[in-house]
């Protein structure tokens, strides 16, 4: 059984039909990537694994179960976090208690247990460490994600929604941001990773499926879709 299977999902706003019948799956441990041109429906697909924007037809099921009619809060408890693009950190609080919200699901922890998780954080993080007392404001880009990526971890997810994480980073940062994605997969947690940087998400990904205006259009492993034409000519900047 996949960890995480869409079926034929669809899903609008208002008129706008942003996915129409996307079917794929995760398995555990995997990194998959969801490529494609603005637009195409990339945040919708994680907003709707997420209960953030409704399932009009098809399910989408996680270990099995319909996660069709849950709402937000409980997707989140079954094991799944998003990081949405754009950071979303608060500005005002420290990096650590940045870090410590993520456990806001998880009911009260005891000061031990959430100091040895944070620890944990700062030891895929080391950057994040010698900013525990910084305050969010004051953190660059990369740091910035790097902190909402961690805070996105504190959930204990099974699987981790990434949305967008390069996006407006330099690129050394951005290397340094896959190698953590693949740090965290090796800890355990499946990632479902949308890219517009196509070639950093397949030099790290086991799989991946490109969507163009709602609609999946090729699968395939990083190799197969680095060699597919239609590919490499929107999306890897070439093409033959
Ligand atoms: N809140 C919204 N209201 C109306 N239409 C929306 C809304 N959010 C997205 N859309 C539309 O839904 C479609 C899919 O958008 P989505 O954001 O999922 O694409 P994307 O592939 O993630 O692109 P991007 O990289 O630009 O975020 C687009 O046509 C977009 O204009």
């Amino acid at each position: 059984m996949p960890l995480l299977e869409l079926k034929n999902v669809h899903s609008a706003y208002g008129n706008v039909r942003a996915l129409k019948g996307i079917s794929l799956h995760v398995e555990a441990g995997e990194i998959v990537t969801l490529l494609g041109a603005n637009g195409a429906g990339k945040s919708t697909t994680l907003r709707s694994i997420s209960g953030l924007t409704p399932v009009s037809d098809g399910d989408i099921l996680f270990e099995g179960k319909s996660l069709k009619r849950v709402k937000a809060e409980h997707i989140v408890r079954q094991g799944i976090a998003h990081v949405p693009e754009g950071r979303r950190i608060f500005a005002g609080l420290t990096v650590k208690e940045n870090i410590m919200i993520g456990t806001s699901g998880r009911g009260h922890l005891p000061r031990r247990q959430m100091d040895a998780e944070v620890e944990e954080m700062f030891e895929i993080f080391p950057d994040l460490k010698r900013l525990t007392g910084a305050l969010g404001w004051s953190l660059s880009g990369g740091q910035q994600q790097m902190l909402a990526v961690a805070r996105g971890l504190m959930s204990r997810p099974k699987l981790l929604l990434l949305d967008e994480p390069s996006l407006g980073l330099a690129p050394i940062i951005v290397q340094q941001l896959f190698a953590t994605i693949r740090n965290i997969r090796s800890h355990g947690t499946t990632v479902l990773l949308v890219e517009q940087n196509a070639n950093m998400a397949l030099s790290v990904a086991d799989r991946g499926y490109v969507l163009a205006t709602g609609n999946l259009i090729v699968e395939g492993t990083p190799v197969q879709l680095q060699d597919n034409e239609e590919v490499k000519a929107a999306y890897l900047g070439g093409g033959k």
